[in-house]
């Protein structure tokens, strides 16, 4: 039996469209994303892929002009229905981004952040996901002796993992990553994806990524774009190996892109 027939769906896109007022830019996206697997969305510049994954939280909702049809199934409630309580959701729907953006406040205070903000106030509790937060994305060791200093004296590497340790801080099941290496060097892109594989044992992970190698070493499934439209996903072996299409085989060997 396949992986995709056992594993839980978290998100399915029934018919997803979205424009941002004239301009189409999702365009009828009919696939699912599955339970603590890592989904990486490759693609030319402008083909939809931060629009795309905004749209798993509802993070582009409030742009001017934006429409959206279809439906996003999240566990089996279609989010773009208007009930849908956008703080629940985005506390179960983390996201990072590009450059780490740390608040100007202590490391404590950025982990801390989210679970304050959810009503949690006992110092006991905070420290201890505090704790765990930096643990998982391996910052603990580094940072414990100076948990109220200013977060953005950290590296621009340990920035970016403070950024995956707040969202984490949430409890979310998604973790949803925008180009999360794109800012850092080689040492540091290597600590987040060896962080990527962990993460993954916990949370399911979509990440958008311009790096085709970084798709194919920390990468289960993965989906081309271009132009708004899904070309193709698949298991990420196979879409580099033997893609189905003949533009994604364009992409990935570099002939346009
Ligand atoms: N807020 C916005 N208002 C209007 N158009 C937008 C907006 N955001 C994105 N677009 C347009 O939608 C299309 C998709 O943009 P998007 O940022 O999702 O692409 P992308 O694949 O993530 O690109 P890149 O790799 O360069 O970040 C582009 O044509 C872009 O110009």
């Amino acid at each position: 039996m396949s992986a995709v027939a056992t594993t839980k769906t978290v998100f399915n896109m029934n018919d997803l469209n979205l424009w941002y007022g004239e301009h189409h830019a999702l365009k009828n996206l009919n696939f699912s994303i599955y339970d603590h697997e890592v989904t990486a969305i490759i693609g030319p510049s402008g083909c939809g892929k931060s629009t795309f994954i905004k749209t798993l939280n509802l993070m582009n909702k409030t742009v001017p002009g934006v429409k959206m049809s279809g439906e996003i199934n999240y566990n089996n409630q279609n989010i773009l229905n208007s009930k849908v309580d956008l703080v629940e959701l985005r506390k179960n729907v983390g996201m990072v981004f590009q450059k780490g953006n740390p608040f100007p406040q202590s490391i404590y205070d950025n982990v801390a952040y989210g679970p304050r903000v959810h009503g949690t106030k006992k110092k006991q509790v905070l420290d201890e996901i505090v704790e765990k937060s930096l643990k998982d994305v391996a910052l603990w060791d580094e940072v414990k002796d100076r948990l109220k200093a200013p977060a953005l004296g950290l590296s621009g590497g340990q920035q970016q993992r403070l950024c995956i340790a707040r969202a984490l801080a949430t409890k979310p099941e998604v973790v949803l990553m925008d180009e999360p290496t794109s800012a850092l060097d080689p040492i540091s892109t290597l600590k987040i994806e060896e962080l990527v594989l962990e993460l993954k044992k916990q949370y399911t992970i979509v990440m958008v990524t311009h790096n085709m190698q970084q798709a194919a070493r920390v990468s289960d499934k993965t989906a081309f774009f271009l132009m708004g439209e899904l070309v193709e996903i698949n298991d990420t072996e196979q879409v580099f190996s033997n893609p189905t299409d003949q533009r994604t085989e364009d992409y990935i060997t570099g002939r346009f892109g």
